[in-house]
């Protein structure tokens, strides 16, 4: 190999020194309207970052776009190292999804929804997995009953029992904790966190709850129209914002008063 060659041929450890997450300039239009306009950020691995905007700013999109499920119409995305969605099935089988919207088979009971999507990711130990799933996510009790008959609040649990099954390096959430009681959201944070810590994980989410991303997040990207409005870590946006909390931060945005007139 020559130094050229060398230069040029991505080693494994450079894919291995990638961002967990890089978008440039991406953009994705719907009949003539951007759902997504032009974004670009890279996101480095073992952090938490939260997509924060208003109702139809985008978060769906993007996320679905880094997943590979959703072409984009200009711009790239690349997940560890991995141009998506052509080179998606390099990087599949290392991430994963959750959201709360996305229903399992209902007929199915939780076991056999976890035994197939184990089986797609090819999880060793599948019996095992699921067994240590359902004790941390406190499963057990309803393993053997049909997805269509659990509380909201269980579904949300199944889910992310099925979002960690593969023990992914990177996790994508739309809104992890919705529908949950305060109690069992705030577990489910926990839960999260000493994930990111114990595997090293990249989590990004989409959320609604401003104390959620207050507490999970090291970094903010705020979505408004397809657009970031803003991006970066809680304390230096409310700082710029002149605000105590996320929330009224989220109001300003949504309102549209900028930084300088909150001043
Ligand atoms: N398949 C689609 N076809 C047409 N328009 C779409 C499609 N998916 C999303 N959009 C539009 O793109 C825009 C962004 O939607 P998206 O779901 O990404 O927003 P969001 O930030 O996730 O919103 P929410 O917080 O309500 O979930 C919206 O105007 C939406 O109506």
């Amino acid at each position: 190999m020559t130094q050229d060659d060398a230069v040029l041929t991505p080693s494994p450890d450079r894919k291995a020194a990638s961002p967990a997450i890089a978008v440039a300039r991406l953009t994705k239009i719907y009949k003539a309207v951007p759902a997504v306009d032009g974004i670009s950020f890279t996101i480095r691995r073992g952090s938490i970052t939260g997509l924060l905007g208003g109702n139809g700013a985008g978060k769906t999109t993007t996320i679905a776009m880094i997943m590979g499920l959703v072409q984009p119409t200009s711009g790239t995305v690349e997940v560890l190292g991995r141009r998506m969605p052509d080179e998606s099935a390099a990087v599949l089988g290392r991430m994963n999804f959750e959201s709360p919207y996305v229903d399992m088979p209902m007929r199915l009971t939780v076991r056999q929804n976890l035994t197939i999507f184990g089986q797609l990711y090819a999880v060793d130990h599948l019996k095992e997995r699921i067994a240590e799933l359902a004790s941390q996510l406190d499963l057990t009790d309803f393993l053997d009953r049909a997805n269509g008959k659990l509380s909201a609040g269980q579904k949300t649990r199944v889910a992310l029992a099925k979002a960690l099954i593969n023990d992914p390096e990177l996790l994508l959430l739309d809104e992890p904790t919705a529908s949950l009681d305060p109690d069992t959201a705030d577990w489910v944070r926990g839960h999260l966190e000493r994930y990111r810590e114990r595997r090293g994980a990249t989590i990004l989410l989409a959320s609604h709850n401003m104390l959620e991303v207050e507490r999970l997040c090291d970094r903010v990207i705020i979505m408004k129209r397809g657009r970031i409005e803003d991006d970066d870590s809680p304390a230096q946006i409310m700082a710029r914002y002149n605000r105590t909390t996320l929330e009224e931060v989220f109001l300003d945005v949504a309102r549209g008063r900028d930084r300088e007139a909150v001043e």
